[in-house]
């Protein structure tokens, strides 16, 4: 059987740095077979990293600044595919999700809503030599899409069965979840996916708050499971309007940012909790968020739960949520083969490989999109 040698390139809302993951793609969707033969993630030099957040915190930078910053992104995961291939045989495509600095989904069907990644495709495509297939929300959203979430038309060939019903949920700066009935007559229009919430970004900016910046996250969930969560909080925060609305639905930063924590802290204050306490408080709201989700907008309970993304490695938010959905077991993809910690970025490789063979890669029952389209502009090496 034919396979493909692909570079998935993925920067998420944590800005955690670059997950690159060099994988060997064959088939088209039930044959669909990935095999990861490098997973790396490479830290952003600390100085763009804050830049990356300093522009999707809102604030204001001239054109010719924002292209310099576009470039040193491109740069930087060009060079990450590079790193990845050492020890390997070359390979023939990237698909690159680039580094999200503002998401705004549409407000009504008859709109269209604006998402930007920056490191643009062109530069990665000449910098690499390698055919690089990048902006792959814009077609969605063309296609009055939300551009968000992507991952579960890949979620859905790899980790779907023919018996259960499994909720895959992603944990990185915010959170997602793509339901997976059993596989069945007319299957594929029954998968929902959206994004639940926040997923790690409220707690990074707390632990950063907390420690004056030494610390970005709570390694393991530590701190946080060294308090108590404050359920009066969670039941106010709950209000929101964010996780009242019914799918389609997508977030960003932009809500679950520094704006949302400050309200948080400002909030906490009635109740004088210590930092432990408010870590606990927050990590809480993530696990009730995802699971209330699942209760207001899902027709049946899953029958597992499958956790991927860095938040899966939180230990103390991963024991909250089996606590809140008792009898259905919480495990991570890893348990499936499937590396929880790369499936982001080999999820943008199949989409690159699936755009190559003019194959769909959105699902419209996710997005709100009118119809399936083709995801990602192709960028050839003109030397
Ligand atoms: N060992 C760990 N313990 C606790 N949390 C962790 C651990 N490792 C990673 N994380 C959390 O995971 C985050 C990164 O997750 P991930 O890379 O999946 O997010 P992302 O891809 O940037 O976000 P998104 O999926 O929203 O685009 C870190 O910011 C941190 O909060
Ligand atoms: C605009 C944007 O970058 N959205 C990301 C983000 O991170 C998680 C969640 O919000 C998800 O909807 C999406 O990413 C994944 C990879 C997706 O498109 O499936």
């Amino acid at each position: 059987m034919h396979r493909t040698r692909v570079i998935g390139l993925m920067s998420g809302t944590s800005v955690d740095g670059i997950d690159a993951a060099l994988v060997e793609i064959s088939g088209r969707d039930w044959d669909l077979q990935v095999k990861l033969l490098a997973g790396e993630t490479y830290p952003y030099p600390p100085q763009l990293r804050e830049k990356i957040l300093e522009i999707g915190a809102g604030a204001a930078v001239s054109m010719a600044e924002l292209a310099a910053i576009d470039d040193a992104i491109a740069h930087n995961f060009a060079q990450a595919a590079q790193n990845i291939q050492v020890g390997h045989p070359p390979a023939s495509l990237i698909g690159s999700h680039g580094q999200t600095v503002y998401h705004r989904p549409r407000q009504n069907p008859g709109e269209l809503g604006y998402s930007c990644q920056l490191g643009r495709g062109a530069l990665i495509a000449h910098l690499t030599g390698i055919t690089t297939v990048s902006n792959f929300r814009i077609g969605d959203i063309a296609a009055h899409g939300h551009g968000a979430p992507l991952v579960p038309r890949v979620d859905a060939y790899l980790l779907s069965d023919l018996q259960e019903d499994r909720c895959i949920q992603n944990i990185g700066g915010i959170g997602n979840v793509t339901y997976l009935p059993a596989r069945g007559d007319d299957w594929l229009s029954q998968i929902r996916g959206w994004d639940t919430g926040p997923g790690n970004s409220l707690l990074d900016l707390a632990v950063k708050y907390f420690t004056n910046g030494t610390k970005t996250y709570d390694e393991n969930g530590a701190w946080s499971a060294s308090g108590t969560p404050c359920q009066f909080l969670v039941e106010q925060w709950l209000q929101q309007e964010y996780f009242h609305l019914p799918p389609p639905k997508s977030t960003g930063r932009e809500l679950f940012g520094v704006h949302y924590l400050n309200q948080c802290l400002e909030d906490a204050q009635t109740y004088q909790l210590n930092p432990a306490d408010f870590l606990a408080t927050i990590t809480e709201l993530t696990a009730v968020s995802i699971v209330h989700s699942y209760e207001a907008f899902l027709p049946r309970r899953p029958h597992k739960v499958i956790l991927c993304g860095g938040g899966s490695r939180n230990i103390y938010l991963k024991y909250r949520l089996q606590l809140l959905l008792g009898k259905v077991p919480v495990s991570t993809t890893d348990e499936f083969s499937l590396s929880a910690s790369f499936k982001e970025a080999i999820a943008f490789a199949v989409l690159a490989y699936w755009r190559n063979l003019c194959i769909p890669g959105n699902l419209p029952t996710v997005t709100g999109a009118s119809q399936e389209v083709l995801l990602g502009e192709i960028h050839g090496n003109y030397g």
